[in-house]
């Protein structure tokens, strides 16, 4: 396992930041070939400077934190339902890896504003949480579609709008999901052979941002190793789902990864919290691939969204 700082790019982003209208034309063209470069090698990197409010991200921590310390009981008055992208979901429930025989050694809260009468946790119970998680939803979405603009000009497409004009429908009709993490500290549990914190994927969507308060995550590189993501101060990491391999035909591809955990005592007292968002296209968004190559059949991204759903949550044995 290598130092990877070297690794996954650090892309500097301030030519499309947050506050700006408009790209500034005179670093965009590097902005775009920097995040093509790192889409079309490791497909994980950085993005800094982007003006995203660093506070909301520890508001968000903060809160979650509340909520994840709820008696179990409660946090289970809003499960997420099988097939369904809202709600919470407890530890030793997702089996991320499919292949692995043992589910995931975290929890999380997802939030998918499409979801018709979603349950939240009360606001008596966790003040302030529905709120931080919607604020974050908004502020995360405009930073998705200026990211999938400029994937649009990495790969030359004649309308540089194009994967954006797709992602319209975020709290409508797409699967447009926040999810906060937590991954509790090890020692309360019996960890089973071969259980991980996260086990090995590639995310299902378009776009995912990936905001981490502490290491433990690993991403394949291209020699098929993996190796450790640094922390990277206010530093957003950004990588592609496999519908946007598909959209692209291989050439942006989804890079797995996975969390897992260091097996001395000091590590296991530790926990860890993130939050991802994952940018999807719009629920009748007809997915071909951009290139015209006909790799793979057009598809909804509905049903593609099914299909990888069906595959996550079959039931891990005990
Ligand atoms: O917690 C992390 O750092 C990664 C989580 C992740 O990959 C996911 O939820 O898809
Ligand atoms: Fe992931």
């Amino acid at each position: 396992m290598g130092d990877s700082s070297s690794e996954i790019p650090v892309i500097d982003f301030s030519a499309y930041r947050l506050s700006l209208d408009k790209p500034d034309p005179s670093q965009f063209q590097k902005l775009v070939d920097d995040v093509h470069n790192a889409l079309t090698t490791i497909g994980f990197f950085f993005i800094v400077n982007t003006d995203f409010p660093q506070d909301k991200v520890e508001e968000l921590y903060k809160v979650s934190k509340q909520y994840f310390d709820l008696p179990l009981e409660v946090k289970l008055q809003c499960p997420r339902p099988q097939g369904s992208a809202h709600g919470y979901v407890k530890v030793d429930n997702e089996c991320t890896n499919p292949d692995r025989p043992h589910g995931d050694l975290k929890e999380n809260f997802n939030y998918c504003p499409q979801t018709a009468g979603a349950a939240w946790p009360l606001e008596s119970d966790c003040p302030g949480f529905k709120t931080a998680m919607c604020d974050f939803f908004d502020l995360c979405l405009p930073l998705c579609h200026r990211i999938l603009e400029i994937m649009a000009h990495g790969l030359k497409l004649e309308d540089p709008l194009y994967f954006v004009k797709h992602h319209q429908k975020a709290g409508k009709d797409s699967a447009m999901t926040l999810r906060t993490l937590y991954y509790p500290p090890l020692s309360s549990f019996k960890v089973k052979e071969q259980q991980v914190r996260c086990g090995e994927h590639s995310d299902f969507g378009s776009v995912t941002l990936l905001f981490q308060q502490t290491p433990g995550l690993l991403v394949r590189n291209i020699d098929g190793s993996y190796i450790k993501v640094p922390m990277v101060e206010a530093g957003i990491l950004i990588n592609t789902g496999s519908l946007m391999a598909r959209w692209t035909s291989d050439m942006y591809p989804a890079t797995k990864h996975c969390v897992f955990m260091d097996n001395t005592p000091e590590e296991m007292e530790k926990s860890r919290q993130s939050i991802a968002f994952f940018g999807y296209p719009d629920n009748d968004a007809i997915i071909e691939c951009v290139d015209k190559s006909n790799k793979y059949p057009p598809m909804s991204a509905l049903n593609y969204l099914k299909f990888r759903l069906n595959q996550l949550y079959h039931t891990p044995q005990s």
